[in-house]
């Protein structure tokens, strides 16, 4: 696993917007070889969100071949109402953007057979060979899309009931009416984050600090769901330095070192590449 970090949310919104171009971009998707992008909600994702508007309508990136699969969204809210997932996602993003709504995948919510619902987008998930890259938030309690602490390890696209710890913290986006913040969510597994060939987690802010010690610093454990990205062969994290407070000087001074040192690395890497690239055009040019 590696952690990148930044000064504060905005710079973690550019790195990761960055990131995921570069990403979409080297893959270069067509219709029938889409980019496969799982997506998160929330206040953190919010500047990568941002930073990626601006980048698709600077012709940066384009979301023309891109498919998305949200993470969760909440059971019994109506899909119109103005915190359901659904009504984030097009708020924040894709009425900015030039991704076709027919490529968007959000779970719903208000399905009479909720079951079935989560089921078929698994499978929906397989039918288009798996997420590329599963960009993730994190809940105070360490929660990754609506994995509450004690979730299965191996859990799948399923029905979860809220903590009350994540029912209070979003009551903020419901006027502070606890009453209001639904009881209930649908939301991908933690296997099935797992099972992206690329994770990305956005973490920012001082609250998220306790999560991300002991995602990182202790061992996998289904009390702190983030914490099985420790098994992932491919996860980044990306947070922000208040996200930092509960690390260890030596752990943030190690994956510093870690960034430092890849930097130098890409850096020698391209020098050489230039020179090689120099090289030959001198040998075609004597040739
Ligand atoms: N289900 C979502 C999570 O997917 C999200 O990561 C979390 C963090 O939200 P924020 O970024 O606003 O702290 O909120 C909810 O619980």
């Amino acid at each position: 696993m590696r952690l990148i970090i930044r000064e504060d949310p905005k710079t973690v919104g550019d790195y990761i917007a960055n990131y995921i171009c570069r990403r979409i971009n080297d893959f270069a998707p067509t219709p029938s070889r889409p980019f496969v992008l799982g997506l998160p909600t929330g206040s953190s994702p919010i500047p990568t969100y941002k930073a990626l508007i601006a980048m698709i309508k600077e012709k940066k990136l384009s979301f023309q071949n891109v498919v998305t699969f949200n993470m969760d969204e909440y059971v019994g809210l109506p899909r119109d109402h103005s915190e359901s997932y659904h009504t984030f996602m097009f708020r924040e993003f894709f009425s900015h953007i030039d991704i076709p709504p027919s490529q968007v995948n959000i779970l719903d919510g208000n399905a009479e057979d909720l079951i079935a619902e989560c089921n078929n987008y698994e499978q929906r998930i397989k039918e288009f060979g798996g997420i590329e890259l599963f960009l993730g938030g994190i809940g105070e309690d360490g929660h990754i899309a609506f994995n509450e602490p004690g979730s299965s390890l191996a859990s799948r696209t399923r029905i979860k009931t809220l903590a009350y710890d994540t029912i209070l913290a979003n009551a903020r986006f419901f006027n502070n009416d606890i009453s209001a913040v639904p009881r209930m969510a649908l939301t991908v597994g933690v296997a099935t984050v797992l099972d992206a060939r690329e994770v990305v987690v956005v973490v920012t802010g001082q609250r998220k600090a306790l999560a991300l010690s002991k995602a990182i610093e202790e061992g996998v454990n289904h009390l702190w769901t983030l914490s099985a990205l420790q098994m992932h062969p491919w996860a980044l994290i990306v947070a922000d330095e208040d996200a930092t407070a509960e690390l260890h000087v030596k752990t943030v001074k190690y994956f510093k070192s870690i960034e430092r040192v890849q930097d130098e690395v890409e850096r020698t890497q391209a020098e050489l590449k230039a020179r090689g690239k120099k090289a030959e055009e001198q040998v075609a040019s004597v040739n």
